[in-house]
């Protein structure tokens, strides 16, 4: 890499989106990929937009999250960079959070996650419906018993409510990111209020009964609350509410999308199905390491991930200037990757990567460049819940391959949408049923 400063990245004056915003909303990781092949793998995309496509690039981005980058900027806020102080409490909410999403505490917790998850697929048998409607109650139902000892239908809401909320206002700010209707932000606060006002109660009544009390706090078994309340000192209502909110909150977007990209992949590749259903059918030790008791169920959610990865689309937004490749970028600037394209490119990866290979993950050599495979983004603010949410995927292909029968019609009119904050199917209907 030149470690000469350039004067300008490359890219047409003014910007690429100004006069192609239609070819761009045609086909956004095409388009993208288009203007990497024209101007490189750092280049300007739209005033104070930059595109990085080259994995060593992305990773040391990544890496310096929080130090000169922020997670892009919420347009909801008016655009404005976190504190340093707001950026610190959330790390302090996440650290709280993490041992209940550790690997290790798996065993534990994965059979409650897989009887919920196993409740809710059951329930759909025999109804046509559209996976990206269903999914994202189906992830916060399937994770909430991580969180809660009891079910709480009234949180269910609450944060369904506020991640609806959420995608409408993103899906609005991509064509009106400076001016943010009020009308959508009041919308999006009151719908962040109802999960406050849903979980303030529960942080603040003192430990009772079973999953409650600090025995159930342990970080191997016990539900978030419990290990909240478990703490030798008493926890900042603002850090237990990002423990215990805005984890689940972060969570359901992006298990949401790759949960309807693996009901597709199993119907779009049934020879990929009926090895998880055999595979499936006599592992045993799943609750202890999924990854180790269903290893090609687990190698096809990492394929799945790889062809549709749910955050297509990432940046951070740099808060002083940062050299990049051998150029400056200005504080100010978004800068943003694509895994998609990553996922997609054909120099980071050892066979063709427009080919559904599950196998690719199996004989345990990295099938990539460093950093080029990045579902889960990476550094300091990367997924908090990336092996969990695997597990959920791989739980979910075992039990519809075992237990029932997948029906996808029409898979060729399926198309993929590239949307502001996640990718998901249009225009899928499935079915479920017993077998
Ligand atoms: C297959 C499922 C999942 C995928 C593909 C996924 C993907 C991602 C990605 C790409 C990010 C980084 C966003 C960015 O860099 O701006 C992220 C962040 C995050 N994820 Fe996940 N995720 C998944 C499941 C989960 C689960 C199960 C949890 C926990 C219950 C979780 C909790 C979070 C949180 C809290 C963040 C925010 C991190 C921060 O800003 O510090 N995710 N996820």
């Amino acid at each position: 890499m030149s470690q000469r400063v350039k004067e300008t990245i490359p890219g047409p004056r003014g910007g690429i989106l100004a006069r192609h915003l239609t070819a761009y909303e045609a086909d956004p990781a095409g388009f993208l990929d288009d203007c990497r092949r024209r101007y490189g793998d750092v280049f300007r995309f739209d005033t104070g937009v930059v595109v990085v496509t080259d994995p060593e690039l992305v990773t040391e981005v990544l890496a310096r999250t929080n130090r000169d980058s922020v997670p892009n900027a919420n347009p909801l806020q008016g655009g404005r960079f976190p504190t340093a102080e707001q950026t610190r409490r959330w790390m302090d909410a996440r650290q709280l959070a993490a041992p209940i999403f550790r690997s290790a505490a798996l065993p534990g917790r994965l059979p409650v996650v897989r009887a919920a998850l196993a409740a809710d697929l059951d329930a759909l048998d025999g109804a046509w419906f559209d996976p990206a409607e269903e999914c994202w109650a189906i992830c916060v139902r399937a994770l909430l018993p991580l969180y809660l000892p009891d079910e709480s239908p009234a949180l269910v809401d609450a944060v369904l409510g506020s991640f609806d909320a959420a995608r409408g206002a993103a899906e609005a700010a991509v064509r009106v990111p400076s001016w943010m209707p009020s009308r959508l932000r009041r919308r999006v606060r009151d719908a962040d209020q109802r999960v406050r006002d849903t979980l303030s109660p529960m942080l603040e009544a003192p430990a009772e009964g079973p999953g409650e009390g600090p025995d159930e706090g342990s970080a191997r078994t016990g539900t978030m609350l419990g290990h909240i309340r478990a703490q030798p000192d008493a926890v900042p209502a603002d850090i237990a509410m990002g423990a215990m909110g805005f984890t689940l909150l972060g969570a359901i977007g992006t298990m949401g999308a790759a949960w309807c990209w693996i009901l597709y992949h199993l119907a779009a590749h049934p020879d990929a199905a009926r090895r998880i259903r055999a595979e499936a059918g006599t592992a045993t030790g799943v609750d202890d390491d999924p990854a180790r008791a269903l290893p090609y169920t687990w190698a096809f959610a990492q394929e799945v991930l790889r062809v549709r990865p749910p955050a297509w689309l990432l940046g951070r937004d740099a808060v002083t200037a940062v050299t990049l490749g051998g150029f400056e970028v200005p504080a100010g600037t978004a800068v943003m990757f694509s895994p998609y394209l990553m996922h997609h490119d054909e120099r980071w990866w050892a066979d063709d990567p427009h080919r559904f290979a599950p196998e690719r993950w199996l004989d345990g050599a990295r099938p990539h460049a460093p950093g080029a495979y990045l579902p889960f983004a990476s550094g300091p603010r990367g997924c908090l819940g990336s092996h969990l949410g695997l597990a959920v995927l791989a739980l979910t292909a075992a039990h519809i391959t075992t237990r029932q029968e997948l029906d996808v019609p029409e898979l060729e009119s399926i198309t993929t949408y590239f949307g502001p904050s996640t990718l998901t199917p249009s225009g899928m209907r499935a079915r479920l049923t017993a077998r």
